[in-house]
């Protein structure tokens, strides 16, 4: 793949080609030998009979604020490089140029597929870091930790997909309170998110999940909240697509007891540092992969240390396909051996609606559902839980 940078000079426009990315991702040598450091030989070379050139392109000789755009500009197309040789196609930024101070006086730019999200899961990424940044601003981490102190106590999510996935012999559910998503529109007008979580518990849900997402999903960190402080016993997934560490300790003061961390987003590195993070703070972290044609996700989040909850999604979030026939291929065979050696929970996501896809998840080894649309519209949600598993799973019941 050829990249095309184009030098734009008061005086006549210089083009010329340089290979994007090298072919090998992985390496580091292939990190710290930086597309950017051949884009400079290349100017220098460009450049080399003009006067004193070499000193207005280096950036060392820029100011101070220039130089740290310069590595922020780097560090960002490092981190699409690392996490690109993990299969991971979600860019977490919008692709900019260089700084404009990188070449001195010249005006730079690359030019690339365009600023245009290339999926919803990407565009999601890049509202989401817009977001984050400025609720940091208000709310910086220093301030959260501080708060930490008054958060309700953790709660153990694991334990209690375990303890129902043994009382009732069928999997353990955390049932979603969602109002709408991008796929499916609004799910249900009348939404009262303090009234569906008890309606939830009293059905014999496990956990819950609570959407926190208000741009896709129409959810709150204030429902949570509220969940939270109604005196719901299930311990609650804040429902987010983390992209920083930053939202795990916002997430805790909002007395959430898990969250998510969707591995077609976070390279290894991210996710090995924010399950620790999570285990610090005592919450449960749920690592989603994609069911529909990923099985590489599924081998990268095994290789990690300390996962103890993998979530299988039957919907591919950037194309809203949903197909869970493939859950059994996924967990058989070597996979299967190692998350009984790891005892790790899997949880089916998405696209469950009758005693049968429960069945057939189930057999495949799953050992706890998520589930939102087919329970949350339903006029009475407990007795949705009935109709969805066949059975009443209820406390009272049994
Ligand atoms: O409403 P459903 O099809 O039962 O799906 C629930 C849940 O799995 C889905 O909302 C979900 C799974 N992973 C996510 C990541 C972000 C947002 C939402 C999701």
């Amino acid at each position: 793949m050829e990249g095309i940078v184009s030098l734009r000079p008061s005086t006549p426009r210089v083009s010329f080609h340089f290979p994007k990315f090298p072919s090998s991702r992985c390496s580091i040598p292939s990190i710290l030998r930086s597309p950017m450091a051949d884009q400079r030989i290349c100017i220098r070379a460009q450049q080399s009979d003009s006067k004193d050139v070499s000193s207005t392109l280096s950036p060392f000789n820029e100011s101070e604020e220039n130089a740290l755009k310069i590595k922020e500009w780097e560090v960002g197309r490092f981190r699409d490089e690392i996490a690109s040789s993990q299969g991971i196609r979600i860019r977490r930024r919008p692709p900019t140029g260089p700084p404009l101070h990188y070449v001195g006086p010249f005006e730079f730019r690359i030019e690339n597929e365009g600023n245009t999200p290339r999926n919803i899961l990407e565009e999601i990424v890049w509202n989401k870091d817009v977001e984050v940044s400025h609720m940091k601003e208000k709310k910086p981490l220093f301030s959260l930790k501080k708060a930490l102190d008054n958060a309700p106590p953790a709660r153990d999510f694991v334990g209690a997909l375990r303890a129902s996935n043994l009382r009732t012999g069928l999997p353990g559910l955390i049932a979603e309170v969602k109002k709408a998503s991008p796929s499916r529109g609004v799910l249900r007008e009348n939404f009262d998110p303090v009234e569906i979580a008890q309606a939830y518990e009293k059905g014999g849900a496990a956990c819950l999940s609570v959407l926190t997402d208000q741009k896709y999903f129409q959810g709150s960190f204030e429902n949570l909240e509220a969940i939270r402080n109604a005196g719901v016993k299930c311990p609650l997934l804040c429902k987010e697509f983390i992209i920083d560490a930053w939202q795990i300790y916002y997430a805790r003061t909002k007395g959430a007891d898990a969250i998510l961390l969707i591995a077609a987003i976070l390279p290894d590195l991210d996710i090995k540092y924010m399950t620790k993070i999570c285990k610090m703070l005592g919450l449960a972290a749920l690592v989603e992969v994609r069911l529909v044609h990923n099985e590489q996700e599924m081998d990268r989040i095994l290789g990690i240390d300390g996962v103890e909850l993998i979530g299988i999604n039957n919907r591919d979030l950037e194309t809203f396909k949903v197909d869970i026939s493939n859950t059994k291929k996924l967990l058989e065979g070597k996979r299967g051996q190692m998350i009984c050696e790891k005892d790790i929970v899997i949880v089916g996501e998405s696209g469950l609606f009758t005693p049968a896809d429960i069945a057939y998840v189930q057999e495949s080894g799953v050992k706890a559902v998520l589930v939102g649309e087919s329970i949350v519209k339903k006029s009475d949600p407990a007795k949705g839980i009935t109709e969805l598993f066949g059975k009443d799973i209820s406390c009272n019941f049994q």
